[in-house]
This record gives structure tokens, C-alpha cells and sequence, in this order.
């Protein structure tokens, strides 16, 4: 549901736990000062790697390279950024290790902010309280404050106070939805919201008038609340309990051996009785959508979320199931890539001058050394200097159009990031927002067309 079927205004929405989170440090003993922090959403994308043994920030590319890296909110020089990061060969980093953090997900926003500030406050003041802290502990602070702002009500009883200052109402959204139901498509809600705040947001986002009975439940065959993704997706063994919508209550359930017990029809005489549920896994769900009797395959779901990790890697690594990514942030990013077009065919048209060049000094070094060989030689390698002198403003202002700090959400450098690998490889599908969806029928075919590989460009 989550930056899903419910997007957040920003930054009302993330203030609340950036601010929650600051009172509950200073509460821990960090000093008054963390209460003076502003909150800037705008400073981060999503995909970066956090080091919180070292207070640095990484923006990696596919091959695990860092283009990019921050300690604190200071640019780190490209000397200390290779010799930390750069690749030796069976010495680099994987990133595996415990103290890398992915932001996979725009909740981490906030995350990366208020560390972000704090590694400031140590690194340029002299307080005795944050001299005693590691990076490591400072972050493992401001982890844990936000998290509690996620659990005791400083976010969600606000939210639920004032629903329209921090959910964006999306008019596509129901039409989407039906159009599938009502095409006989099993439609599901999985969301790590309890249910309470499920029902808060999503009343607020149906209204109820777009069901017969009022209720927004109804736009679904089942909902599973409080669902603890990813465990959701690999671990059969969690149990799967009843919610009385009316009280919140929970009741146990045999899951899929209540269903078997049913049958025929189980799974429809199972739903009968009540279509929310709370933990569960993906058996259950499974079990709970072979409504007709027939077996669901993985890729007969379509699984649409936005943690690029918890919803996207693991329900395509573990269950095969086709996937969706939502990518907010690719509004934008089109918008400037339409706006940054001719500096982008610049900066290709430069790159292919450099490699004629390489071709041609390529051809000159292979023949004998001699004056006329060697003076065109050094004509060509002085314009090669001088266009990648050239390059590297253009390629700047490129890269600062699109963030100022870490540029393109996709890129890093000349090569895709992070992020857009994760994106390639494990989401089917990838939208701004999910009722996009409405534009698409359910027998609309998706083809891939192949990126070229680097021979290819030799036959075009
Ligand atoms: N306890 C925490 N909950 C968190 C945190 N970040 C986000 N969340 C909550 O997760 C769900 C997201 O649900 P989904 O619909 O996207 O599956 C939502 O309720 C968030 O408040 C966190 O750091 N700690
Ligand atoms: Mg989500």
C-alpha cells in the first residue's frame, strides 16, 4: 500500500518522523542542537548505499563502482573515494557486509538526512556525548528513533488526524482497480501497515461512494495486513490470523489446511467468512487465490510495490512472480532527460570523437615510429585532451540537472546504477505510479527489446 497505492506528500509526510525522531535523540542525550535540523528530501535519491561504519554515502554503479561518495554532507576527493572504495581485485568490498545500508525505499529518505546531519554535528563541534559515538552507533540511533516513530503513533496518529495534508488523492486509482475485478482478475493488498492504518489510508483514498457497499475492502478479493515483507515472501512457516474488521481483532487460521479442509471450494468458503488477514505467507496466499481450483503459478501473479528489495528482488528471486516497480521519482526524471536532450546528444557525439580518435592513434602506434607518424600522433592525443577537458563541464551540468549531488537516478557515470540494475533485472514492469495500470488491459503484452552489446555497434 505504502509509496504503492498511496503516495505521501512531501515533505509534510516525512517531516513527521524526521522531527519525532529528532526529540526522541535528543531524549537518547544527543545534544539540543539536532532539534535546530531542517529537513531537505531533496539532497537524496533512492538506490544510494550508506557506510555507517565510516559515515559515508555511495552512489555504486552496476559494477559495483562508486561514482559518487559523501561523508556526511561533504563531497568526498576522488583519492580518498578510490583508495576506500575503488576496486582492487579480491579485495573490494561486496557491499554484502553488515554496516552497507541499500536505500531501497523513500521511507529511508528521512533515514539518510537525519545521519547525514548528525555526522556533521560530530565531525564540527566538539560535544562529549557524540565523541563517545561511533558513525555506526549514531546511525543504529537514528534508526531505531525513526522506527519507533513508525510504531508508537508519532507518524500514524497524526496521518489518521489529517489524512488529506499527507496522502495524495490519486482519481485513477479506483477506476484501476475495478477495471481488473470487474475483468474477474483476483485483485490482493499486501501491506507491512496494520490493519488500523490500512483502514485509515485507504478510506481516505476510496471513497465511499466508488463501492456498492461503501466499503473499500470491497475493490479486493483478500488484504493481508501487517505482513512483515520480506519474510512474507520466503518463510512458509508464519501463521496466518483472521482480522474482525469491525474491532481489529485477530482470530487464528489453519491457513492453507483450513482451506484443504474446505474444499471443494475452500479457498471460497475460507474468504466467505472474513477477506482481511494479518502475517500469513506466501503459501497462504497462494492457496487463497485458487479460487476456481486451479494451481496459481508465480507468473501468473503480478506483484506491484515500491521497496526495491522487500517487494520487487524477493518476490521475483524467491517465487518467480511477475513484478512491478513504482518509481515516483521517474516524473521527473523524464522531464529533465526531455529538457537535458541536446546536451545528452553533445556529450554522445564527443564520446564517439574520442573513441575515432582511440581508433586512429590506435593505428598510428601499430605503424613504425618515424616524424610524420609520430607528429600525428600527438595532434590527435592534444584534441582528445582538449575534448575531454570539454567533457567533463558538460558532463558536470548533465549530471547536476538532474540532482545536484548525485545526478541521475539510472546512471552513474556512463554506466546504469545501482538502482536501474536492480530495476532491470527484477521488475517486469516499472511506472511512476500504480494506477497506471488503468492504460493497461489485462491481455497488453510486454516484449523486451535487447540492449545492444558493444559488438553490436560494429554491424549497425
Ligand atoms: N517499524 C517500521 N515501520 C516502517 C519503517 N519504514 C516504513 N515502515 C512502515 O512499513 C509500512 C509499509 O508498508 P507497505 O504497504 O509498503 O508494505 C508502513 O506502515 C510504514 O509506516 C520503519 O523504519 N520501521
Ligand atoms: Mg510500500
Amino acid at each position: 500500500m505504502d509509496y504503492t497505492l498511496a503516495q505521501y506528500h512531501v515533505p509534510e509526510f516525512d517531516n513527521l518522523a524526521f522531527d519525532g525522531a529528532k526529540q526522541k535523540l535528543v531524549d537518547m542525550g544527543y545534544p539540543e542542537e539536532v532539534l535546530g535540523f531542517t529537513y531537505d528530501p531533496s539532497r537524496w535519491i533512492r538506490g544510494l548505499i550508506i557506510d555507517i561504519k565510516r559515515g559515508n554515502f555511495l552512489k555504486i554503479d552496476k559494477h559495483k563502482y562508486t561514482r559518487v561518495a559523501y561523508h556526511g554532507s561533504q563531497e568526498m576527493s576522488s583519492e580518498a573515494r578510490k583508495a576506500l572504495y575503488a576496486q582492487t581485485f579480491n579485495k573490494k568490498d561486496s557491499f554484502g557486509e553488515s554496516f552497507y545500508i541499500n536505500m531501497d525505499t523513500l521511507f529511508q529518505i528521512v533515514d539518510a538526512e537525519l545521519y547525514s546531519q548528525l555526522i556533521d554535528l560530530k565531525d564540527n563541534n566538539e560535544f562529549e556525548f557524540l565523541d563517545g559515538k561511533t558513525y555506526e552507533e549514531m546511525y543504529r540511533d537514528a534508526r531505531a528513533c525513526v522506527d519507533l516513530c513508525h510504531r508508537d503513533g508519532v507518524i500514524k496518529d497524526e496521518v489518521a488526524r489529517n489524512p488529506a495534508k499527507y496522502v495524495v488523492k490519486d482519481p485513477n486509482m479506483v477506476p484501476m482497480l475495478k477495471q481488473y475485478k470487474e475483468k474477474g482478475i483476483k485483485v490482493f493488498l499486501v501491506t507491512n501497515s496494520l490493519w488500523t492504518y490500512t483502514q485509515d489510508v485507504m478510506s481516505f483514498l476510496v471513497d465511499p461512494e466508488d463501492t456498492e457497499s461503501g466499503d473499500w475492502t470491497d475493490l479486493f478479493d483478500l488484504i493481508i495486513v501487517g505482513s512483515c515483507k520480506p519474510a512474507f515472501l520466503v518463510d512458509p512457516r508464519r501463521d496466518l490470523f483472521r482480522v474482525d474488521k469491525a474491532s481489529g481483532q485477530l482470530t487464528n487460521t489453519d491457513g492453507v489446511y483450513e482451506i484443504a479442509a474446505l474444499n471443494p471450494n475452500g479457498a471460497t468458503k475460507f474468504l466467505e467468512q472474513g477477506n482481511v488477514f494479518q502475517n500469513g505467507n506466501f503459501n497462504q496466499l497462494a492457496a487463497m487465490l485458487d479460487l476456481d481450483g486451479k494451481a496459481i503459478t508465480g507468473e501468473q501473479i503480478l506483484y506491484v510495490g515500491d521497496h526495491l528489495y522487500s517487494d520487487v528482488l524477493r518476490s521475483k528471486r524467491t517465487l518467480g512472480w511477475r513484478t512491478a516497480l513504482i518509481v515516483p521519482e521517474l516524473e521527473e526524471e523524464m522531464k529533465t532527460s526531455e529538457s537535458q536532450k541536446e546536451t545528452n546528444e553533445e556529450i554522445m557525439k564527443l564520446r564517439k570523437l574520442r573513441e575515432t580518435i582511440s581508433v586512429k592513434a590506435n593505428a598510428l602506434r601499430l605503424l613504425p615510429s618515424n616524424q610524420e607518424n609520430d607528429e600525428q600522433l600527438e595532434t590527435l592525443l592534444d584534441s582528445d585532451r582538449k575534448i575531454k577537458e570539454a567533457l567533463v563541464d558538460i558532463v558536470g551540468s548533465h549530471h547536476k540537472a538532474y540532482n545536484p549531488i548525485w545526478g541521475q537516478l539510472f546512471k552513474a557515470g556512463y554506466e546504469d546504477s545501482r538502482f536501474a540494475y536492480y530495476t532491470a533485472n527484477y521488475a517486469c514492469l516499472y511506472m511512476t505510479k500504480a494506477s497506471n495500470l488503468r492504460y493497461v488491459s489485462d491481455q497488453r503484452a510486454f516484449r523486451t527489446f535487447s540492449n545492444p552489446l558493444p559488438h553490436n555497434s560494429a554491424t549497425e
